[in-house]
């Protein structure tokens, strides 16, 4: 182990570089530079040649794009249920004989000028052989969860209500009307078909229950319209996150709403007509005023006056027009002066369309645009100052304003906004909903009965954005294009037509004048966004399974992002950092699929989604929710998986994981010649030191480019100097190991949550897992439930800790003890089983398929296990820094990670690229 001075794991390296040189000298082992992966260099040939070896199979089993973010709890059949397996546990399974796995629900609102539906889908379940499932033996208390729940989405989908004949279509191609969704019941007879009902509100659902009983069969159930609008609003804002904000002056912000300080509010539904309703609870209200001037009066008027012939096309006039050419405004009538006196500018409108009574000119004489914007603001200004005057009449603070004429419209919001701030002088506040349309179709699905949705709270909600509908061409659409050729072949001809798939021209804010006055918006004359982004609405995930992490110190308070992506510099910066990545993200993808043409296809269509969602975001980071990296780094991986890249780097990851495995035994003979002091520190050291192995990181890729594990390795190792950048070792060390001859008491449970494949799990997080099995410490490792990355997931890591344990008595029997080995293990060292009073090792699935973690929406599995431990440990750049980082525990913890990007270390640890962090938090 030449030169290699005495630090134990650099000569790990030089086994490493043994290892890599008899092979290469080995003409005949060819094969195994592929399979093993010790040379990097031009990786991406071998991993196109070696996509399918059998090795990888064994080692990283297919996984499902439909795991686990899945589920939902439609109403479920009870009956002849019975407990599967050991009665007296705690939690057993039951079995549920007659629940029938397709339920779905549809419901609807019909208004005067769009139809909206809302329905439910089961999640397209897999069987995926778990190892770890199978084989896991409970955390808590030897019983295992259970949970007999489907999977499920929630769609919405509008239509012009005088397209209704495209509305039936789309119900009877998706046979939501026989409660089944899946292409291969297309054909069958619903046995309940003579019965169906289903769930409607809105004027329509009188007067076309007789086109629907005809044309699908159906009957239809009305519901009252006021009664859905109100449960639809007030399911929205207890249950999603980021459901209302406010926008003022262009500028949009999520509001936190407090679900015990909901009530009373005002409910403003702007439809066709509008509708003010006092809202004082679930299910009690009273419709306290209206007004005809609403969205059909925009539409109705501007369409005979612009000749229009969609609302988008008018509300895109809007956008390039003067209204002060058609308003008289103040200045007008004041000789270009303000009346200050009653605070109105010379620029207020003082009579809308005031101007063409005295001009000579003719409609023809005034431009469309003009008239689309005078149109706009007149009507928008009246609806938000009668709101005004109704929540004064009631003493209400809290506005919220739905229904389709808002259309997610900045300048609409706008001016809104500006009219209940300037007509109550700031008392109240105008807040808009995502949904903002879609209430009364929720209120009418929420009628089903034992249905489950209302008892569904935020964390078990999950929104995703798929790709599809905003490439269907048409102004209004269905739901994302469900098939994937359908998806991609709508790309590829529109790519073809040369037009470019980014996000639409955004609306610059407009400026106010100070006064009552309100300048026109600034123009781009660009076209208004596409409708389907413009909705900012995605399919609702329900995820019952889900819960909030129990050792929060404060969960009300957690944030999990540490980068905020509201300053636009940062925004930028990290939508260039994810933009150069993507060219060998799409290379890695496409190998890992075998490299086919069909793989370049997705991998093409793949790139132009993501970057369209970038795009979008660029232009309106909140148009999604509230934006954090996080959400970013998700996006991307859902985006793989829409594509159907179920794991981009399914081969790298195989092969780093042998190549670690084939040195863990030497790593750990050399860490148990130490002492316990010297141990626990190389051990830190090797964590941080193996968390280089990071796929997500710019600098990394270029680094592995550049060498082979063992260049990389030893580099890392050699920036391990202590005092790292933040090190806090020293208080852990003691409170591991004591002081002044005092023995602190070992950790009853550890929470290791693990980061990458390979060397990083491998030679750091197994040999630390191990130390705290040795000191009686049980162990969770923690990984994800879907691949992002290079990240270890679950189903992955009991192929890895058994292979470890092969070569470990510590690890073999505390994996047995965790049930990780049952039948894994019959060939052990010294094939003894006697030892089952080993303190366990086991592992959970987070829950995640991100490379960071929002520790509001969990596994309960991990909810389970958190029960019980009094140390957590983070891994990694995403779990430990990009989120995380300022999240405060109920047990003690501990951040391991290494940063991997110079900003990064620049902002948050005012340190360089490749140090490390080491950050020891006592309990909360
Ligand atoms: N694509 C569209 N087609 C027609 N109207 C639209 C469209 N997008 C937004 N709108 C506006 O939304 C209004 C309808 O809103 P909505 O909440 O669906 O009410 P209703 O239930 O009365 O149909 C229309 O009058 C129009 O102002
Ligand atoms: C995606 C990651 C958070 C994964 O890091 P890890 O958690 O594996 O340490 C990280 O690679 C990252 O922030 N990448 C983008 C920054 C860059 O390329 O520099
Ligand atoms: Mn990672």
């Amino acid at each position: 182990m030449a030169g290699l001075t005495g630090h134990p794991v650099l000569e790990i390296g030089d086994k490493f570089e043994e290892l890599q040189n008899n092979i290469i000298n080995n003409n005949k082992n060819k094969e195994v530079i592929d399979k093993a992966g010790l040379v990097l260099k031009g990786e991406e040939n071998s991993n196109n040649n070696n996509n399918n070896q059998g090795g990888e199979r064994d080692m990283a089993p297919p996984t499902s794009n439909s795991l686990h973010r899945s589920g939902s709890r439609p109403q479920l059949d009870l009956s002849k249920a019975a407990i599967q397996g050991n009665s007296e546990e705690r939690d057993p399974t039951i079995l549920l004989p007659n629940q029938s796995d397709d339920i779905s629900h549809f419901a609807l609102d019909i208004g005067g000028s769009l139809i909206k539906l809302v329905y439910f889908s089961r999640h397209e379940g897999q069987s995926i052989d778990d190892k770890r499932k199978r084989t896991v033996k409970e955390i808590s208390n030897g019983s295992r969860r259970s949970y007999p729940i489907l999977g499920g989405r929630l769609h919405f989908v509008k239509f012009e209500t005088s397209k209704l004949n495209e509305c039936l279509d789309f119900i009877s191609s998706k046979q939501l009307h026989n409660g089944r969704i899946d292409s291969h019941y297309w054909n069958s007879e619903s046995p309940n078909k003579e019965n169906a009902v289903i769930k409607a509100t809105g004027g329509g659902a009188y007067k076309f229950a007789d086109l629907f009983k005809e044309r699908l069969g159906v009957s239809i159930d009305k519901e009252d319209e006021m009664d859905c609008l109100v449960a639809g609003a007030n399911f929205l804002l207890k249950a999603i996150r980021h459901e209302a904000f406010t926008h003022m002056e262009g500028h949009k912000e999520f509001v936190q709403i407090d679900h015990n300080d909901l009530f009373p509010y005002l409910l403003v539904n702007v439809g066709s007509g509008v509708s003010m309703i006092k809202v004082d609870g679930d299910g009690k209200f009273q419709r306290v005023s209206g007004t005809n001037v609403g969205g059909g009066t925009y539409w109705g008027l501007g369409r005979l006056l612009t000749k229009c012939n969609s609302f988008d096309e008018l509300l895109e006039l809007s956008q390039r027009g003067d209204n002060r050419t058609i308003d008289m405004l103040v200045g007008d009538i004041y000789g270009g002066m303000d009346y200050s006196k009653i605070g109105l500018s010379a620029s207020t409108i003082a009579s809308s369309f005031g101007k063409a009574i005295s001009d000579k000119k003719e409609l023809e004489d005034h431009r469309p645009e003009d008239i689309s914007l005078s149109l706009l603001r007149m009507i928008s200004y009246n609806i938000g100052q009668i709101s005004y005057l109704n929540a004064l009449r009631f003493g209400l603070k809290r506005i919220f304003f739905g229904g389709f004429f808002i259309r997610g419209h900045a300048y609409t919001m706008d001016t809104i906004s500006f009219a209940v701030h300037f007509w109550s002088q700031g008392q109240a506040q105008a807040m808009f909903l995502r949904h903002e349309g879609f209430l009364g179709a929720l209120g009418a699905f929420m009628s089903y009965e034992k249905l489950g949705l209302d008892d569904l709270m935020v964390h078990q909600l999950v929104e995703r954005f798929p790709m599809g509908a905003p490439y269907t061409g048409g102004k209004i659409h269905g739901p994302p294009l469900g098939n994937l050729n359908e998806k991609i072949s709508w790309m590829e001809k529109f790519v073809l037509k040369g037009t470019e798939i980014t996000a639409p021209v955004p609306m610059a804010p407009p400026g106010t004048t100070g006064l009552g006055g309100f300048e026109v918006p600034s123009s781009k004359g660009g076209t208004l966004r596409s409708d389907a982004s413009a909705l900012n609405v995605g399919v609702l995930h329900l995820v019952p399974t889900l819960e909030v992490f129990p050792l929060l110190a404060n969960p009300k308070m957690y944030e999990p992002n540490t980068i905020d992506l509201s300053d636009h510099c940062e925004l930028e910066y990290w939508f260039t950092v994810l933009s150069e990545h993507l060219p060998d993200l799409v290379d890695k993808a496409v190998a890992s699929e075998g490299g086919t043409d069909d793989a370049k296809r997705r991998g093409d269509a793949f790139a132009r989604a993501f970057s369209a969602h970038l795009a979008r975001l660029m232009e309106e980071p909140a148009a999604y929710g509230k934006l954090g990296l996080a959400n970013l780094l998700e996006l991307r991986e859902e985006c793989l998986r829409e594509f159907q890249f179920l794991d981009a780097y399914r081969s790298i990851k195989q092969r780093e994981n042998e190549v670690s495995l084939a040195v863990l035994p030497d790593l750990l003979m050399e860490l148990d010649r130490m002492d316990e002091e010297a141990r626990l520190l190389t051990l830190i050291e090797g964590v941080l030191a193996a968390n280089i192995f990071d796929w997500g990181s710019r600098a990394c890729v270029d680094l592995y480019h550049k060498g082979t594990i063992i260049d990389i390795y030893r580099m890392s190792r050699n920036k391990m100097q202590r005092p790292w950048r933040v090190d806090d070792f020293d208080l852990f060390r003691e409170r591991m190991l004591g002081s002044e001859g005092k023995k602190p008491r070992p950790h009853k449970r550890a929470l290791l949550f693990v980061d990458n494949s390979g060397a990083d799990v491998v030679l750091g997080m197994l040999p630390l897992a191990r130390e705290l099995l040795r000191r009686g410490t049980e162990v969770v490792l923690v990984a994800n439930s879907l691949p992002a990355l290079n990240d270890v997931t679950a189903m992955e890591l009991p192929d890895i800790v058994a292979e470890a344990a092969k070569h470990c008595d510590i690890l073999r029997r505390a994996a047995e003890a965790g049930g990780l080995l049952v039948d894994a293990m019959t060939n052990t060292l010294d094939g003894s089983k006697e030892n089952c009073s080993s303190v366990p090792l086991m592992v959970v699935e987070n829950g995640c398929g991100s490379p960071c973690i929002d520790l509001r929406q969990v596994s309960s599995e991990l909810a389970s296990a958190a029960k019980h431990a009094d140390l957590i440990i983070l891994e990694g750049m995403g779990r430990a820094l990009h989120t995380n980082f300022n999240a405060r525990f109920k047990c003690e913890a501990l951040k391991l990670a290494m940063v991997k990007n110079q900003r990064l270390a620049e902002k948050l640890i005012k340190g360089e690229i490749y140090d490390c962090v080491c950050r020891y938090e006592p309990a909360s």
